[in-house]
């Protein structure tokens, strides 16, 4: 029988066939987890009775949301975590190299036709490679880092295939807006969903992270991309992986299948309070801000930063606003800092912060009074979810936060 690109990821590590719904024992590739949920896995590690972690080599340690450690709380979970890495032999990066996802891909830990969990929501992220990721609790995690395996319900997929060429400032953040639109917050729950099409086949390995990062937004269990020659060439010096074809079967089995052409797609922006809150950037521009963060999981590479340095020119940010400017990673950092881009955002008023989470979620650095606006290259606008529940987040890309940071108020990063 014909097969999803996710039905033939668990029947290869399971060794034999299996399909959409059925639940399976699979074993896990690799195993991410960070500051927040990783001392609870360590607790229910030690609680299931777990001496040794299944395999050292395949759990990736970092801390990124609370770092450098911002309270004693986050220096005490770190100090725990640092232990248990020493105690089994786990590589541990620490806080030196930044936000999970991006470091996780970036350092060669995820070969296509893995199955990877984390204790962080957008581990479905790694989809970007062609690997099935999918975050977990610190429960599921515990039981994985003992027994180097857990139980998965094989998720339906849902399909959209991506056409057309993006316009200028236009891009994979303004698409998976619009897809999220359509779907909407639980359109896609427990479900895997596939990125095709031409678009999506070009996409550039940034976009694609972009695109994955994004599925649980929907709902989604996991976001994918099959994997191709732009992947092939994104791992090459990360990681030496086992050759693999995955596609999907042409008679393969979804659950729906969407069509999206980008030939005509403008500047999205997710308005308070959901994500699938989606409009053009024209139905709000001209709303002012308080703070405009840069970084992210979600857009916080070497190409948002270029994007933003792009429409950023030789002006300044607007006086009127806070901007915050965080690479994801240590290299993305590096790429930026050697380019004079930091340089650049310094002089035109931004704060440019070390690789971490920063303000993303509110429990660290950076974070909104009530009343106040933040436009942010994130995931999520949930109420409180950057600082004050009184508070209001917009997302968008790179450009569209860059233009709106110029002008101090939300603006349509093709008119700056
Ligand atoms: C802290 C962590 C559990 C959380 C997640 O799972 O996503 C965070 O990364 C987020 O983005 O809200
Ligand atoms: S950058 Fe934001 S979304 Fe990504 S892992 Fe950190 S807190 Fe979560």
């Amino acid at each position: 029988m014909e097969q999803t690109i996710v039905e033939k990821i668990f029947s290869r590590r399971c060794k034999k066939d299996v399909f959409a719904g059925e639940v399976v024992m699979a074993p896990v590739d690799g195993a991410m987890m960070h500051d927040i949920t990783g001392p609870l896995a360590i607790e229910k590690f030690y609680e299931m009775g777990g001496t040794k972690v299944f395999d050292p080599k395949k759990v990736i340690m970092l801390f990124d949301h609370q770092t450098p450690a911002d309270s004693l709380n986050a220096a005490e979970n770190q100090k725990k975590m640092r232990a248990f890495g020493k105690e089994q032999g786990i590589l541990n990066y620490d806080i030196k190299e930044g936000v999970c996802h991006q470091v996780t891909l970036e350092k060669g830990r995820v070969c296509p036709g893995d199955i990877v969990i984390g204790g962080d929501s957008h581990t479905c992220t790694y989809g970007a490679v062609g690997a099935f990721a999918t975050g977990v609790g610190s429960t599921d995690l515990g039981f994985a880092l003992r027994y180097g395996c857990l139980y998965f319900r094989v998720p339906e997929s849902i399909r959209a295939d991506i056409t057309g060429k993006f316009a200028k400032r236009v891009g994979a953040k303004d698409l998976i807006l619009k897809i999220i639109k359509e779907i909407t917050v639980d359109g896609a729950t427990y479900k895997a969903v596939e990125f095709t099409g031409d678009t999506v086949s070009s996409m550039p390995m940034p976009g694609r992270m972009t695109c994955c990062n994004m599925a649980i937004e929907m709902g989604g269990k996991a976001g994918i991309v099959p994997p191709d020659q732009i992947t092939t060439e994104y791992l090459k010096g990360r990681t030496s992986c086992p050759p693999i074809d995955l596609t999907s079967d042409d008679g393969a089995s979804y659950l729906s299948r969407m069509e999206f052409d980008v030939g005509d797609l403008v500047p999205q922006v997710a308005v308070p309070h959901n994500v699938d809150q989606v409009v053009d950037v024209d139905k709000i521009a001209g709303t002012p801000v308080d703070q405009v963060f840069i970084g992210s999981c979600t857009n916080g590479r070497f190409e948002d930063m270029q994007e933003v340095a792009e429409v950023l020119g030789d002006r300044s940010f607007s006086d009127n606003v806070r901007v915050l400017v965080i690479p994801a990673s240590k290299p993305e950092y590096l790429k930026t800092l050697r380019a004079g881009i930091i340089e650049r955002f310094v002089e035109a008023g931004a704060l440019v912060e070390a690789p971490c989470c920063g303000p993303c979620m509110g429990g660290s650095f950076g974070l909104i009074a009530s009343g106040e606006v933040s436009f942010s290259t994130s995931n999520r606008n949930f109420k409180g979810r950057q600082g004050s529940t009184e508070g209001k987040v917009y997302l968008g890309s790179a450009a569209t936060a860059a233009a709106t940071a110029i002008n101090g108020v939300i603006t349509d990063p093709r008119e700056v």
